[in-house]
């Protein structure tokens, strides 16, 4: 199994003309978890990812893989496997002959093409011409690529983005065994909310400087604890809750209660046998947060 290597950013800094579009970046992500890089359009994101696979030439600074250059790896596709912008595949051809194209000049065992396919679900389109997918299946292929030589790191930026709820929620599934396994996971997002269920560190920069590092756990400090629960019988869990001395709001996916842990409502419900639909404390102070680390002029 592929072990992850730390990405590293030192004093990495980007200037286009006089915009600054990267500021003295400074940070290291670690294998065995996923890492939001997270800020509003235009903080940097991009430009410091296509640093970091050499495809930009950084100003000063360094952006490594266990301290290589990208451009110095001896085998890149089966150490890093990126996803930058919305890849662009012939119409005409198959998932598979793409994926074969690159898997031979790279030197990848014949077997790497369908391996990729089937960890991201296509192997049933395999043969398909890419012009017939939709969108989500050629988010899924653009995937299947990064993912060719099963590398060790994966480097996708806004993998999220468009993607249906079904599709999140595999994504997320995917992204969160890769760095299960021992992989270094980063992936860009200008939203929070998008990424806070799969990441479990997020590294916060706005106009190219890091404003924030941390677990994703540090950006909560709301002391307003709101549980959102939800149930068939949606009026008898209310008045049970309410009978527990809670306040409690309706939603249109659920009833809302004020400063309350969801343990407690699980057992609540358990014990009044009401089978459950849905229970998630809300996390308010996350956003809010994020918001004001980056000024609160992007993320929505
Ligand atoms: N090739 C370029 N020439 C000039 N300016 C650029 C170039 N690439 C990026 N910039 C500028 O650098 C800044 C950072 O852009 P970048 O695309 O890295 O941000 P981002 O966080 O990835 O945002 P987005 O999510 O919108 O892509 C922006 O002000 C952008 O206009």
């Amino acid at each position: 199994m592929p072990t992850g290597v730390p990405i590293e950013f030192a004093h990495l800094t980007k200037s286009f003309g006089n915009v600054d579009a990267v500021s003295d970046l400074s940070v290291v992500i670690e294998p065995g978890q996923v890492t939001g890089f997270l800020g509003p359009n235009g903080a940097g994101k991009t430009t410091s990812l296509r640093m970091l696979l050499g495809l930009v030439r950084p100003s000063s600074g360094t952006a490594t893989f266990g301290g290589t250059p990208y451009g110095r790896l001896a085998s890149p596709l089966r150490t890093v496997g990126a996803s930058l912008e919305a890849a662009s595949f012939h119409p005409g051809r198959s998932a598979r002959n793409h994926l074969a194209v690159y898997a031979q000049a790279a030197g990848l065992p014949k077997t790497a093409p369908d391996a990729a396919l089937e960890k991201v679900g296509l192997s049933a389109y395999a043969k398909r011409r890419v012009g017939g997918y939709s969108l989500g299946m050629r988010q899924r292929l653009g995937l299947a690529f990064a993912l060719l030589g099963d590398p060790s790191v994966l480097v996708l930026d806004e993998p999220i983005n468009g993607l249906d709820p079904e599709g999140i929620k595999w994504i997320r599934l995917l992204l969160r065994a890769m760095a299960a396994e021992g992989r270094t996971v980063l992936i860009s997002s200008h939203l929070l909310s998008e990424v806070q269920q799969t990441v479990d560190d997020v590294i916060i920069i706005s106009h190219g400087k890091l404003v924030h590092r941390g677990e994703l756990s540090s950006l909560d400090v709301s002391d307003s604890k709101q549980v959102q629960v939800n149930a068939d019988d949606r009026d008898r869990l209310a008045e049970v809750i309410r009978q527990a001395g809670y306040q409690v709001s309706n939603l249109r996916s659920g009833v809302l209660v004020e400063n309350a842990e969801a343990a407690e409502i699980g057992r609540l419900a358990f014990a009044a046998g009401i089978p459950l639909t849905g229970l998630s404390q809300k996390r308010t102070g996350l956003e809010e947060s994020f918001l004001t680390l980056v000024g609160e002029e992007g993320s929505l």
